[in-house]
């Protein structure tokens, strides 16, 4: 029967893994408890599976020490490469909706995590999946503890959506002081002062464009700054489809620009009126307010410039092998490109492995895969990344456990 002839190597693989790891099996299969007890009964896509569990649960390390990470000396382009270093690197992984942004963030995250880096892992993709793939409750906008891996991993869904409405509450109830409360929360609290005098309290009800990714980009300010993040020696971020992360890598160069006009025309607004204002005491404050507003530019060109540090951040683009989500991603490297962000691998997810039956559907599918693959190496973009193939495994990829399965296929 066709059914059983689709079958895949990967279900038996995860499934051999996991009957030798019981914690596995718990995170593919979310609705499970965390620690099974032997021998336990689960629900797979293909029926009842029987499987006995041996191995406790690892006890939890309390130190945050950097354990097995690389020294630079043994640098290579694998994942070797990447986890080389207690230096602080960020990861952005990027491309189009339902390729598999997540997992593989996830997968790089918990990685990273078991390879001794306290780890970060970001979404600021407001329609989040963290909270899925981890099959645990990441929300809120806060630093969450992921459960399982063996070094600290945290989560942080930015959620743009509420922010936005607290933002709008908070105009309303206590007008541009209460405007200024909350950019004070998101890092953004001197441009807040600045823009107050602008009437910024008129402009709520319609959020500027980009609000999304400003509330995005000052948690990354924040991430320079505050003592909170510093243990983090690796950030994953999960971002928003392709659209979105254009505008999010481009608004430190909007808000550059924005702030110098600002600076400029409150110069010649000094500048004009210094002599009455003066009189009145108030140059010295408006001086310390500009300086302040000095500050705040720095620290933007600061996040734009570690967006284009090759030595500390990477984009990765995930895609898929149909000719639509490659077409994509050769579009999104040339503008990453452009706005000189680093970009070195392609993943290309879900490729479907050689069937070893006669299933006429997944010959078909996978021809059709194999020929879109074959347009990546004549691709001006695409062909000079390093490619990695990740296949379409047969079960879902939901859980710590099986987020280091997928971790261990891709991240080589
Ligand atoms: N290699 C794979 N094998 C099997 N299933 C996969 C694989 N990669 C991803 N998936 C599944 O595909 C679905 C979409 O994956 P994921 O959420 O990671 O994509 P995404 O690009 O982040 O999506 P979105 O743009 O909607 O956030 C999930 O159910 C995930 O478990």
């Amino acid at each position: 029967m066709a059914t059983q002839s689709c079958v895949s190597p990967f279900s038996s693989s995860l499934r051999s893994l996991t009957a030798r790891n019981s914690m596995a099996v718990a995170g593919v299969f979310s609705y499970a408890p965390r620690i099974l007890k032997p021998p336990a009964l689960l629900l797979t896509t293909r029926g009842l599976s029987f499987i006995s569990f041996s191995v406790p649960r690892k006890p939890r390390r309390k130190s945050f020490q950097v354990r097995s990470v690389a020294s630079p000396a043994e640098t290579v382009a694998g994942f070797d490469d990447m986890v080389s270093g207690t230096q602080r690197k960020y990861y952005m992984l990027g491309g189009k909706g339902g390729v598999g942004k997540t997992s593989s963030a996830a997968s790089l995250a918990v990685k990273f995590a078991n390879n001794g880096h306290p780890t970060l892992v970001v979404s600021t993709d407001p329609a989040h999946s963290l909270s899925d793939s981890f099959a645990q409750d990441l929300s809120g906008g806060t630093l969450v503890p992921v459960e399982g891996p063996d070094h600290p991993l945290f989560a942080l869904e930015i959620n743009p959506e509420k922010a936005r409405e607290e933002f709008r509450a908070a105009s309303k109830k206590n007008g541009v002081s209460g405007v200024r409360d909350f950019m004070d929360g998101m890092g953004l609290g001197m441009l807040a002062e600045q823009l107050g005098e602008l009437k910024l309290g008129e402009l709520l009800d319609t959020p500027p464009p980009g609000l999304d990714e400003a509330i995005a980009i000052s948690k990354v300010i924040q991430f320079l700054e505050s003592q909170e993040y510093s243990m983090f020696t690796r950030i994953v971020f999960d971002t928003a489809p392709t659209g979105h992360t254009l505008r999010l890598l481009s608004l430190p160069d909007f808000l550059d620009a924005s702030i110098g006009k600002i600076l400029k025309l409150r110069q010649k607004i000094a500048s004009a009126t210094s002599a009455i204002k003066s009189v009145f005491g108030q140059e010295e404050q408006r001086q310390d307010a500009a300086d302040k507003l000095e500050k705040l530019r720095d620290r933007m060109i600061k996040v734009r410039e570690l967006f284009r540090d090759t030595d500390s951040t990477e984009f990765v683009i995930v895609t898929i092998p149909t000719v639509m989500a490659l077409s994509e991603s050769s579009r999104l490297s040339a503008s990453l490109k452009k706005e000189n962000v680093p970009v070195k691998r392609l993943v290309v997810n879900q490729i479907l492995p050689p069937s070893a039956s006669d299933c006429k559907f997944c010959a078909m599918r996978r021809k059709d895969q194999m020929r879109a693959l074959d347009m990546i190496k004549d691709d001006p973009e695409l062909s000079s990344l390093v490619m990695i193939q990740a296949p379409l495994v047969d079960v879902e990829i939901r859980g710590v456990p099986a987020l280091q399965y997928l971790g261990d296929i891709i991240w080589k």
